[in-house]
């Protein structure tokens, strides 16, 4: 069934069942990759919290997990925007790192954010999102675990929102086209 927020419509893409099998099989390969390794997962709000929690469930190994909001604004210099992470508290130095994504798009995001924590000289750092758009990357950002790769298209659900809803829908979808 389409859903409509406010002058969109959106129809289904992924069911939960296909996502839930596909997170599944994310948390088996991590559990097989980090066994003994207790890493450092860090979910990066607002849109990868459905994420993060139902990867982070079904993690069995040992496992720590902390949240941060990144906030970017134009700096002075003429280099563009400047990420800074808010609620960054964990040492990471020698930390196994996950960072959980919902989704790569341009890729300016992590492109970003990632000097901030190779600066903290972590021992390792991985990517796992739960999208990418191949299509759309601009920067040179790569996932080491994805669940879907997906087209160049608006998507809504599972965390990610259209002007801040959408975001409790259980299963993906996408935009309608005209
Ligand atoms: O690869 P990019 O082009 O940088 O796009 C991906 C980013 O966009 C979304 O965040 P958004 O800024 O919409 O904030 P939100 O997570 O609070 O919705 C998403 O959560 C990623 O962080
Ligand atoms: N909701 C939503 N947020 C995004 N942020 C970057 N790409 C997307 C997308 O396709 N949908």
């Amino acid at each position: 069934m389409d859903i409509h927020i406010i002058d969109k419509t959106f129809v289904p893409f992924i069911s939960a069942a296909k996502i839930n099998e596909r997170v599944s099989e994310l948390a088996a390969t991590i559990n097989r990759d980090y066994a003994g390794k207790k890493p450092l997962v860090i979910g990066i709000l607002n849109g990868s919290f459905i994420f993060a929690a139902d990867l982070f469930r079904l993690l069995t190994i040992e496992a720590e997990i902390s949240f941060i909001k990144l906030a970017s604004y134009k700096g002075t210099s003429s280099t563009g925007n400047v990420v800074t992470a808010i609620g960054m508290e964990e040492n990471l130095k020698d930390r196994h790192v996950i960072i959980v994504e919902d989704i790569i798009d341009t890729g300016k995001t992590l492109h970003a954010f990632m000097p901030e924590i190779m600066n903290r000289q972590p021992a390792s750092v991985k990517i796992a999102t739960f999208l990418s758009k191949p299509d759309a990357l601009k920067y040179d950002v790569k996932a080491d675990y994805c669940a879907f790769e997906i087209e160049n298209k608006f998507v809504l659900g599972y965390g990610m929102d259209y002007d801040g809803l959408g975001r409790n829908i259980p299963e993906l979808y996408v935009l309608k086209e005209n």
